[in-house]
């Protein structure tokens, strides 16, 4: 089944993007659900987005029959289109609306349904709808009459995915076709006054790292869209100076801003725009300089003092008029405050969104700090109490705690037992040391409290120590926090949310309620500012009712597991196992193809989890062929792993070998002499291959009749069934680091570019990021390849950038190439073809990353995803036993075709909002290009189109 859907005019790239993902991922689970078709009768699903529409290709294979049938009721369905004439009317409209569905309903209730030949369970069909606003509808076309209602299942997928929040207004199918009410115009770029508005950005509160990203992105969009940019500049406070303050801002005026840190247009915290006056004074001054739409990036407070400002707005303008602070015509023209927030603060204590721009680059620098500290606290065998900042959040202490495997945390959502903690600490530091750790790390926040709602400070904790003999010392980490460049991470959010903070304000209505740009998972999301606000508020009341449980309850679900896999792994091979023994496992790890940041960060959570399960851990060294040769197998111990949390590489090694080329009989002998009830294979397309090899070979082999989950690893980013790799996030910030410096370089020079190869094979997921994180003025990836028009329209974009730059700094330039963008070109003739045609007015030069790409110490963010993924991984294994038990109690028989056994195998991804375990057999199958090693949907395309217009590139 082929379904095209032309596009919008002006609906953004990421948006049609991110649901034909979507909506493709609707169609195969209709299929697999509505239907009741298994995966395998499924042969082939795809997305192409090209010539202004999106098409959906779902395949269905030739040897099922009940495929076989329903593709005929599609035919005939097809073929009854052009009698029905929707597809025309949804091309002359650009969209499946509701006036066309409607039209499908008349004409088929009036027509001889089809439907009646076909047998009952084919009869439902699903047509799929994308409004402007990116909605996606699901119609049940039935013998009499298409229900007019979403059916449940994707009315259920539309409440868990949460489009209400995230696109606006959702309004009930039914309701529109009763009314025939037409969906609201897309304003984004078709706003007719778009030319008039000036969207002013202002950054609030604590600076963190991330912001000069945030007001980049909304500087340069906004003036991309057709607007005004202004910037409070020197304005610092809502309420201070005057509208000689809003400045408006140039694109060259933030060039090179991304790799700085703080925030170059200033920030503050201001007492005044907490009473009313203050901001009646704001909204004056906003109203003076000709603001129409004010974007804040700031953290909890700022964004509660812009909800409040918001809400208040009618009355403070209505004041401003009856006191002739504004004329008449102000008034009229701005009756209404476009406001919508981005989330800037290291705390991370916004509730809604995963994250808060400078977070992780704030974790960062506390990471970085631990590990320094761990080299001479082991020297002296000293114990370190290490102060971090988060004011009332404990975000940054947990997240710390879990990537620096640090014996004790306090944070504000889980006090601790007064006059209880001295004694629970001094228990787990002691029995560290006892099982051979030299060292003691105790992360503090400082908002740290006990239950009586007690501050506990680092003082405290260091006198515990002492007492306890532990020679111990006090680092109080402080505005290091907030110090330095962004992480990648924090680029990419804050580049992100800052366009889709334009888009927002652009797509406001009076009646849409202001957003906060926020993210989910790897999604960036629109939230309800005021929902938003209201929920980070009780948490800090929950705290203060003393209500932890339901402090706890209100942060995300993210926090809440991290911090139960941090207290159980803590308490590893110390304290008496959860489990019974007749639950306990024997699990193994392996690690295949190259390393990757994060590795160690998986077998060291995977082992402490498996020892405070029952289980028992076993790390299978130097990959598949290590144990074919080797044998090389060992029972991890909690004194083997002491440190591997943050360990650059592999300890247990690594090899590509996958089992075929290792030889996998022996690995099945040495399976069934070491009993292993489950296996975690960490790794990139080697390890999905490998993971494919071993569940086919079920067949013969039953030692590999075991739960067995895939923890993508690779730098590369390439693994199919997830969105994300462990291992790319620290390489593209050694990359993003290496090209921070070679622009610097280039600055200086003033007329050159660098051409910088990326690692990452068939894969541009590196050279995009970092493209986007560091504004390279192009990056060639394999996916797109390299045609000489666009290298010599990119010569000529350089050549004028080079010309504006009059010889000032600050224009240092960067094209990324991934090495299998071009076979024919490398980064030095690309190079050399530059500074030919620059005849002489600039020149480039080739830059060789190379290895370095694999990053030192893994990134917080692998480390932490590592843990998550690892201990998800083990839990994976124990849900599974059951059903590979009694698949296994009939032996020879081993119900290999059986779906609930096939996906006992499986990848763990993350996807979308969502950590999801997906069948391997499924995922090799259906969404892998095995040719070229890569996934067969491409997840991060749309950010290269908002990478490529940032910079003013031009696409030929
Ligand atoms: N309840 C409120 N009412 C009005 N304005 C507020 C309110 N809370 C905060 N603000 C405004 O926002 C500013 C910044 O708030 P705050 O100091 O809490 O920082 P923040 O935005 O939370 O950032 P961070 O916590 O990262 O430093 C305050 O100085 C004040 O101007
Ligand atoms: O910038 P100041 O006034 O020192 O404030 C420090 C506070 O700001 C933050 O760094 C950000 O909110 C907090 O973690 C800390 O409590
Ligand atoms: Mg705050």
């Amino acid at each position: 089944m082929t379904v095209t859907l032309p596009l919008v005019n002006g609906t953004s790239y990421s948006t049609i993007n991110a649901y034909s993902k979507d909506l493709l991922h609707e169609t195969v689970k209709f299929y697999e659900n509505v239907l009741g078709l298994s995966s395998r009768e499924i042969s082939e699903t795809s997305y192409i987005l090209s010539n202004g529409a999106v098409t959906i290709k779902v395949v269905l294979s030739e040897d099922s029959t009940k495929a076989q049938e329903h593709s005929k009721r599609v035919e005939f369905f097809s073929k009854n289109q052009s009698s029905i004439d929707w597809r025309t009317a949804a091309s002359s409209a650009t969209v499946f609306n509701s006036a066309d569905i409607c039209s499908v309903r008349q004409k088929l209730a009036a027509s001889n349904s089809p439907t009646q030949s076909f047998p009952s369970e084919l009869n439902p069909l699903l047509l799929y709808s994308i409004d402007p606003l990116g909605n996606l509808f699901g119609v049940t076309a039935t013998k009499n009459a298409i229900s007019t209602k979403p059916t449940e299942k994707v009315e259920e997928s539309h409440k868990k995915r949460d489009l209400t929040s995230k696109l606006g207004s959702y309004t009930d199918l039914s309701s529109q076709l009763a009314t025939s009410v037409d969906y609201p115009s897309l304003p984004t770029k078709l706003n007719p006054n778009k030319a008039e508005k000036a969207i002013a950005v202002m950054t609030s509160g604590g600076d963190a790292q991330g912001m000069n990203s945030c007001v980049r992105a909304i500087v340069r969009s906004t003036i991309f869209k057709g607007c005004r940019a202004f910037c409070h500049g020197r304005l610092r406070r809502f309420s201070q100076g005057g509208p000689e303050y809003i400045k408006e801002v140039t694109w060259e005026d933030v060039r090179g801003w991304s790799a700085e840190g703080g925030t170059n247009i200033g920030t503050a915290r201001c007492l005044e725009f907490r009473q009313r006056e203050g901001r009646l004074l704001g909204a004056q001054h906003l109203i003076e300089a000709g603001v129409d739409a004010l974007i804040v990036c700031g953290g909890d407070g700022s964004l509660t003092g812009a909800d409040l400002f918001r809400s208040e707005w009618p009355s403070l303008i209505d004041e401003l008029l009856k006191t002739k602070k504004i004329s008449s015509e102000q008034f009229n023209r701005y009756q209404h405050l476009n406001i919508c927030g981005t989330v800037g603060s290291i705390d991370n204590d916004m509730s809604t969104t995963d994250a808060t721009i400078g977070a992780y680059s704030a974790l960062d620098r506390i990471c970085t700090a631990v590990d320094y500290v761990e080299a001479t606290a082991n020297s002296h065998s000293r114990a370190f109490v290490v102060e971090v900042m988060g004011r009332n959040c404990g975000w940054l202490a947990l997240l710390a705690g879990i990537a620096t495997s640090a014996d004790y945390i306090f944070i504000p959502e889980q006090p601790a037992v007064a006059g209880q903690w001295q004694e629970e600490m001094c228990n787990i530091v002691s029995k560290h040391r006892a099982h051979g750790k030299r060292t003691s790390i105790i992360v503090v926040a400082e908002g740290a409290i006990d239950c009586d709602l007690n501050p506990i400070s680092a003082k405290d904790v260091h006198s515990v120590l002492c007492e306890l003999g532990l020679d111990t010392r006090i680092t109080t980490l402080g505005h290091v926090q907030r110090g330095g460049t962004a992480v990648a991470y924090d680029r990419m959010l804050a580049t992100l949310q800052g366009v889709e903070a334009v888009n927002a304000v652009l797509d406001s209505t009076p009646e849409t309620p202001s957003a906060l740009i926020a993210i989910n998972e790897n999604q960036i999301t629109r939230k309800p500012l005021v929902d938003s606000v209201a929920l980070t508020k009780s948490v800090a009341d929950a705290i203060h009712a003393k209500d932890f449980k339901k402090a706890m309850a209100l942060r995300d679900t993210e926090f809440i597991e991290h911090f139960n896999n941090y207290m159980a792994i803590n308490v590893a091979d110390h304290a008496e196992p959860r489990l019974p023994v007749d639950k306990r496992l024997k699990i193994a790890i392996v690690s295949v193809g190259a390393p990757a940041g994060g590795i160690n960060s998986a077998v060291y959570s995977m082992a402490t989890y498996c020892m405070a399960q029952g289980h028992k851990p076993y790390a299978i060294y130097n990959g598949f062929s290590g144990l074919a040769r080797h044998e090389s197998v060992r029972s991890l111990s909690w004194k083997d792993i002491i440190g591997w949390q943050s360990r650059g590489g592999s300890e247990i090694g690594t090899n590509r070998a996958t089992p075929e080329e290792a030889d996998i009989g022996m690995i099945a002998y040495y399976f069934q002499k070491y009993q292993f009830d489950g296996l975690i294979v960490v790794g990139g397309f080697e390890a999905f291959i490998s993971l494919h090899q071993l569940e086919v070979a079920r067949d013969s082999y039953a030692a590999f009749r075991i739960p067995m989950v895939l923890i993508p690893a690779t730098l590369s980013n390439n693994v199919p069934a997830t969105e994300y790799s462990l291992g790319a996030d620290t390489a593209l910030n050694s990359l993003m680091q290496y090209c921070d410096v070679v622009k610097q370089s280039a600055a200086s020079i003033r007329g050159r570019a660098f051409v910088i190869d990326v690692q990452g094979g068939n894969s541009g997921y590196l050279a995009t990021c970092a493209a986007l994180a560091v504004g390279a003025q192009a990056s060639y990836v394999p996916e797109e390849g390299l045609s000489l028009q666009q290298l010599s329209q990119d010569i000529k974009t350089l050549d004028e950038s080079f010309k504006k730059a009059q010889g000032r700094g600050r224009f240092g330039k960067v094209i990324l190439k991934s090495s299998n963008a071009s076979k024919a070109m490398s980064a030095k003739q690309i190079a050399e073809i530059i500074t030919a045609e620059a005849e002489g007015r600039f020149d480039a030069k080739p830059a060789i990353p190379g290895h370095v790409q694999q990053g030192g110490l893994p990134s917080p963010i692998d480390r932490t995803r590592a843990t998550r993924l690892a201990v998800r991984a083990v839990s994976f294994i124990e849900e599974q036993q059951d059903v590979i038990k009694s698949a296994r109690a009939a032996d020879d028989d081993f119900v290999y075709e059986d779906k609930a056994v096939s996906a006992t195998a499986s990848v763990i991804g993350i996807r979308g909002t969502h950590v999801v375990f997906t069948p391997i057999r499924h995922a090799y199958d259906f969404e892998a290009d095995i040719e070229k090693r890569m996934p067969k949907v491409i997840h991060w395309q749309a950010t290269r189109e908002i990478a490529d217009y940032l910079v003013g590139r031009k696409r030929v």
